[in-house]
């Protein structure tokens, strides 16, 4: 990227202090042979390419230094395609050369005897003189390719930092705007040129940093109002230290909207389809159908179905088919949160609404979810006093924060999940009757895991893969038999339970298929577990003797000669013992 070309006019006025000093013409060629400067007969020459100066070409190719006092006897010129035209009397020429590359040639040149005496008495002196001109001239390149590279540099930067999705400005230690991206300005609607302007003037919710404090005054959260237009978020500022000097800051923003958005982009669950939700029994078909319909619609979706039934990969997936995927989805677990918290969680604040309050105010999740949707899980969990609120919100369409003054409209679509029964809840009167039926409006039940075995086995080979990649393991399946228990099996706890049953089982393989040895008791003594549970019902006598072997066999699971305790404290021999095992198809270790 260096050329002499670059640096025509640094390099035209050492040849003009050269002929002013020496009053001998100079011309200087590139690389190419182009003249770039000259004084005299070239000053009109120069852009053209210099031809038959085979001296010049020799000096440029060989990088060394060239005297020509005598034309008339020397080699070079004999050579030369110019020699018959020749109005040279003599010439001085030297390589220009940078870091071992020749850009060129500087050379002086006689058109009159006068001019040629004054090189053949001056060889040595004017050669060192031009050795140190050509050496000016590459120091010339070498600061023109670090400036360029310093260009390249900061061009880079702008780039980088333009395409960062996040607000960004650097200032320096009085709060003057230095450099910004395109974001920073879109961001706070900022006019046109704000370079130099101060920051803590232009926003004035920025703290000036305190060296003292620095560190634990890094990240505020910020509420910023201009025109109608508000804006709330984080801001964080960092040190440019130089030589252990402070130089400036740069702060950046994150808004609180484009946090969640970002959550929402790296959470697992963000791109779930209803196409990739496993299972293809028909009653799941037809509840991936359902949700499909109520995708297209803006009314609220109740889910129930029991614990760990997948309510809200349903309720993302539902999301991401519907025209609000592009805007957040803010999950709410109503159970998880104390019933106080809820509310400013749920609703926000205005500053100042109560002792305690942050500064700046807080925004709720229904803010957050503005234009996207709300997922309010564990709804049967709610307050009736929240209840009564969550209503208002759906029948006006209004957000009524803490402390303020007026409503504010909100486009939120709510999607509400339990696993409770609400319908009982309303009779007993621990729901509102009425936002049940608001809530109710496209009622969506999951079935438990026990109504889809057919997926079971889709399931498990998806998770197996799930878990291998994770846990770094090489498993691929699971044994047969391993299959038919997990077939038999109650699954209370749905895919949530399958999913930690497949983690340990992948944990703790050693091959690669899951065997009955690492699979629970819990699973394997299925009628045990039915025994305790259904003690009123009545049972042949074959279940009976099934049931208490099985039982026996749980007693002594963890001892060295369990089979032979078991025998013994049901009154059989051993051998009896293996047949009944066989006889009531009974797994045991
Ligand atoms: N069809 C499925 N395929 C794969 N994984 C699933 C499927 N359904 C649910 N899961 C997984 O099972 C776990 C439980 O699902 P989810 O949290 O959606 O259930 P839930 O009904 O909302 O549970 P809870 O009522 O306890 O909140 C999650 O890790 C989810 O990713």
């Amino acid at each position: 990227m260096a050329n002499l070309k670059y640096i025509r006019e640094d390099i035209q006025n050492i040849a003009e202090a050269i002929v002013a000093v020496l009053g001998i013409d100079v011309t200087i060629v590139d690389d190419d042979l182009t003249r770039v400067a000259g004084t005299g007969i070239y000053l009109e020459k120069i852009g053209e390419k210099i031809s038959g100066y085979s001296a010049f070409n020799k000096c440029l190719i060989e990088q060394i230094e060239i005297i020509i006092d005598d034309p008339s006897c020397n080699d070079i010129c004999n050579e030369c395609s110019n020699s018959g035209d020749c109005k040279e009397f003599a010439e001085v020429c030297c390589p220009i050369i940078s870091e071992g590359v020749t850009y060129g040639v500087i050379g002086l040149i006689a058109f009159t005897e006068e001019q040629a005496k004054v090189i053949k008495n001056n060889k040595d002196v004017l050669m060192n003189f031009l050795g140190k001109m050509a050496d000016l001239i590459s120091n010339k390149i070498k600061a023109q390719v670090k400036a360029y590279e310093l260009e390249l540099e900061k061009k880079k930067l702008e780039t980088l930092v333009n395409g960062i999705d996040k607000a960004i400005v650097s200032i320096d230690v009085d709060g003057n705007i230095d450099k910004y991206n395109l974001k920073f300005k879109k961001v706070f609607n900022l006019e046109n040129n704000i370079n130099g302007k101060n920051i803590f003037k232009l926003l004035e919710f920025i703290k000036k940093p305190s060296r003292d404090n620095f560190k634990k005054e890094k990240s505020h959260s910020f509420n910023y109002k201009l025109d109608g237009y508000e804006l709330k978020g984080i801001y964080n500022i960092n040190e440019i230290i130089l030589k252990k000097e402070l130089k400036g800051y740069v702060i950046d923003f994150i808004d609180n909207k484009d946090a969640i958005k970002n959550y929402n982009k790296i959470n697992k669950d963000y791109s779930i389809t209803l196409e990739n939700i496993i299972g293809n029994s028909s009653i799941i078909n037809s509840v991936k159908k359902e949700a499909l319909i109520a995708s297209k619609s803006t009314s609220t979706v109740l889910i129930t179905g029991e614990s760990g039934t997948g309510k809200e990969l349903f309720a993302r997936a539902i999301h991401n088919h519907s025209n609000r995927c592009e805007n957040p989805f803010v999950a709410v677990n109503c159970a998880a949160i104390p019933d106080n918290l809820l509310e400013s969680e749920l609703f926000g604040y205005e500053e100042g609404a109560f002792t305690g309050a942050k500064k700046g105010g807080k925004l709720g999740k229904f803010e957050i979810a503005n234009k996207g949707t709300i997922f309010l899980d564990e709804i049967g969990d709610m307050s009736l006093h929240l209840q009564a609120k969550l209503l208002r919100v759906l029948q006006e369409k209004e957000l009524n924060k803490i402390g303020a003054k007026s409503n504010k409209f909100i486009d939120v679509r709510i999607i509400a999940a339990t696993n409770k029964d609400l319908e009982k809840m309303v009779l007993k009167g621990t729901f509102r009757e009425d936002l049940y039926y608001r809530l109710n409006v496209i009622p969506i039940s999951l079935p438990n895991l026990r109504q889809r075995k057919d997926d079971i086995p889709d399931l498990i080979d998806f998770m197996i893969k799930e878990y291998s990649r994770k846990l770094e393991k090489h498993v691929t399946g699971i044994d047969k038999n391993v299959l038919d228990v997990m077939l038999e099996y109650k699954w209370p706890g749905n895919i949530r339970e399958l999913q930690n049953i497949i983690e340990y089982g992948v944990n703790m393989s050693i091959g690669e298929i899951i065997t009955l040895d690492v699979i629970p008791n819990k699973l394997k003594n299925v009628e045990l577990e039915e025994v305790l549970v259904q003690n009123d019902k009545i049972r042949t006598l074959e279940e009976l003797e099934k049931a208490e072997i099985i039982k026996a066999l749980h007693k002594y699971k963890d001892y060295k000669k369990d089979k032979e305790l078991v025998a013994k404290a049901l009154g059989i021999s051993r051998a009896t013992l293996y047949r009944k095992l066989e006889k009531y198809k009974i797994i045991s270790k």
